[in-house]
């Protein structure tokens, strides 16, 4: 396909400047790219509001259809390339990672769970190390592609004593089978991109130098189709998994497709003209 990329690059939004990740659209697509590569692209405190920032802008922009959750890199430092390392253990205090605001927070989490609801397609781009919180962000993504060269998967959450016991590990499992998203987090071991796509977590392996632009042409074939039946089939296959609140969001689009019926429209303007509904010519379709 190769439809090339025209990105607009947004600097900022409201009142938030992106220093620790860049943001940028073309063609239906959001880029967010973590911007710390010196450190691995590390998530502080800001790096998390930047990010929840970016996601909330993708999910609230109607012409965005597909999210690429990616880095920058590789590292002035070495030349190392890296996904995510995860959460900045620099500004881990007693109680959580503590920004500016001197409150420690996990808030890595509402990421998370803004990228597993919203209504529209997020690939993880794994350039490079993908690591404790960084690994449980790509395991969230729908998607993964992973660099043949660079990529490196590795849970280093027993390491540091944390643990992301949600979508980290038990969706992980999911994917991988119970046996080996044990190993994965109890031995903490490195994998390469073809031993993660083997283990069914990664979906294709590409060459480094095509990663981007085989992310981009994936997005748009995604793009390609209807919108509804992927946000209706995303949240149908988040359900099981989700609980009561899979079955929340997954009902509330029912209720949204609900609402542009005639039946729905009759209901409505009974209330509104204060007179009884009159639902006598809608057929019950079996
Ligand atoms: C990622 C590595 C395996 C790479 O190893 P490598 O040898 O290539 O590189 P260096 O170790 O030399 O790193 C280069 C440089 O970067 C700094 N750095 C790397 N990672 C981090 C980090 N996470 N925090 C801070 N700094 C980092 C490193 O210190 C070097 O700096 P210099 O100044 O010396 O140049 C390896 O780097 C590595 O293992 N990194 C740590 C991975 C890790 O343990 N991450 C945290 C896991 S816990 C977590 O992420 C997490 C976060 C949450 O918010 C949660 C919330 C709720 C539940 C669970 C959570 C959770 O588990």
């Amino acid at each position: 396909m190769n439809q090339k990329a025209d990105w607009k690059v947004i600097e900022k939004l409201n009142n938030i400047t992106f220093e620790d990740i860049t943001y940028k659209k073309s063609n239906g697509v959001a880029r967010i790219a973590f911007n710390r590569p010196e450190v691995r692209n590390a998530f502080r405190p800001q790096t998390v509001t930047e990010l929840y920032r970016a996601f909330l802008d993708a999910r609230e922009d109607t012409s965005i259809g597909v999210v690429l959750l990616s880095s920058e890199g590789p590292s002035p430092k070495d030349g190392v390339y890296s996904f995510c390392s995860g959460g900045d253990q620099t500004k881990r205090g007693y109680q959580g990672y503590v920004g500016e605001d001197g409150m420690p927070r996990l808030n890595i989490l509402e990421v998370q769970r803004l990228m597993r609801f919203m209504p529209k397609a997020v690939i993880a781009v794994v350039n490079g190390w993908a690591v404790g919180g960084g690994h449980s962000l790509h395991v969230v993504c729908d998607l993964t592609l992973a660099s043949k060269e660079h990529a490196i998967f590795k849970q280093t959450d027993a390491d540091v004593t944390s643990f992301d016991g949600g979508y980290g590990s038990a969706y992980l499992a999911k994917m991988v089978g119970q046996k080996r998203a044990r190993e994965i987090f109890f031995l903490g071991r490195n994998y390469s991109a073809q031993e993660a796509y083997d283990m069914g977590m990664v979906n294709a392996v590409i060459p480094h130098e095509e990663l981007e632009d085989t992310a981009y042409d994936w997005a748009q074939e995604i793009l390609e189709k209807s919108p509804t039946s992927i946000k209706m089939l995303k949240f149908a296959f988040n359900l099981t998994d989700d609980g009561m609140v899979g079955q929340q969001v997954f009902a509330g689009e029912a209720t949204r497709l609900t609402y542009m019926t005639d039946e729905a429209k009759e209901g409505r303007d009974a209330f509104l003209e204060k007179r009884k509904p009159n639902f006598k010519d809608i057929k019950w379709i079996p």
